[in-house]
């Protein structure tokens, strides 16, 4: 039998669904399929068609199509879904949670019909609990449900880190764990440059500035543009999740999963290091936590549970 291409589809064609699907062509991952609402028909499939119509110019022969009809979307190997609203300045990931809960179930019975088979990657905020209902709606096994924050969240850090110290972002290796809010948790003892660790290199007063931002990176962003948030270092970062599975690459990614006892949690969705690979998340790791970074994992872990409890009304 012929070798088929992957398929994989983004649901939601706005800033970070159309910038996601570009990405993923131009890395020839996969065909893609750009889906969004019947009444955003005519532009996702332009968005699509105009994304095609790069690729002789930049020499990619993954297809891109737009589409509202899940039926195109059939047998989908991985499926993102960024459908949803996006906070304005003033509001928190948060106040998205009832918008967004009913948009990610309606979407999550249709992938559930038309891709039975799918790891799915949730970006939808508020992104923690999103997983969770996204997870519910599906009933795939654990590691084919992941939400995206960590990887984000840690490019952020490592971009500062890098920065601060004038060298190569890709000799900078953070690690950032916990729920994708403002007391997430950049594991500073754990963050490394060219394998030093960071607080040989940098003061503490600025390596709690540099914490300090990327817990506020999504807000920065979002008062910055005015009235949207965030969507190229998002797609990037869901691109990566996408390459790390679709390759089998077996990299060790921050992403939210299901956790059961690990850290000592039950049944919470949250960000930790993971395997992610052909299997999806294959492997959650349990690092050794201080007093102090355990703490702080239970501050987020707490703020996780309760906007899920919001969802479960
Ligand atoms: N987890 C993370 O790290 C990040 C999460 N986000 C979140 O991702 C979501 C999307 O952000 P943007 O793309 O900037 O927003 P956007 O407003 O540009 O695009 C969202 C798209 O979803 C579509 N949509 C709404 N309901 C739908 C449905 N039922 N089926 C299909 N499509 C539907 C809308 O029509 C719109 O085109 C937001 O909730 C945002 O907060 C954004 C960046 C990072
Ligand atoms: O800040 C937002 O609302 C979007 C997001 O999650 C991020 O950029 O981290």
């Amino acid at each position: 039998m012929a070798i088929q291409r992957k398929k994989i589809t983004v649901v939601g064609a706005g800033f970070t669904g159309a910038t996601t699907a570009f990405l993923l062509g131009q890395k020839e991952l996969g065909d893609v399929v750009l889906l969004d609402i019947p009444q955003l028909e005519n532009p996702t499939k332009g968005k699509a068609l105009d994304m095609l119509e790069a690729s002789p110019v930049q020499g990619f022969d993954s297809n891109i199509i737009g589409t509202s009809n899940y039926e195109d979307t059939k047998d989908s190997d991985v499926v993102i879904i960024t459908a949803g609203i996006a906070r304005k300045p003033g509001m928190s990931r948060d106040d998205l949670v009832n918008t967004n809960a009913g948009i990610v179930k309606s979407v999550c019975e249709n992938v559930k019909t038309y891709s039975p088979n799918s790891y799915v990657i949730i970006l939808s905020n508020p992104v923690d609990a999103m997983t969770y209902v996204a997870y519910q709606t599906l009933g795939f096994p654990k590691n084919r449900v992941i939400g995206q924050s960590g990887v984000l969240d840690t490019a952020r850090y490592n971009t500062f880190i890098a920065q601060e110290l004038n060298v190569s972002v890709e000799d900078v290796r953070g690690v950032v764990l916990g729920g994708h809010g403002d007391d997430m948790v950049p594991l500073v003892r754990y963050s490394s440059v060219g394998g030093i660790p960071i607080e040989k290199l940098i003061s503490k007063e600025r390596i709690d500035a540099i914490v300090q931002r990327t817990r506020t990176g999504g807000g920065e962003i979002v008062n910055l543009l005015g009235n949207g948030s965030a969507y190229y270092a998002p797609a990037a970062s869901l691109v990566q999740m996408t390459e790390a599975i679709l390759k089998d690459k077996k990299r060790i990614l921050p992403t939210i999963a299901l956790l059961q006892g690990e850290y000592g949690y039950d049944d919470l969705f949250m960000g930790v290091l993971t395997i992610l690979g052909g299997d999806g998340i294959e492997k959650v790791i349990e690092l050794e936590l201080t007093a102090e970074e355990k703490a702080a994992m239970d501050k987020s872990a707490q703020s996780v549970s309760n906007v899920i409890a919001v969802v479960n009304g």
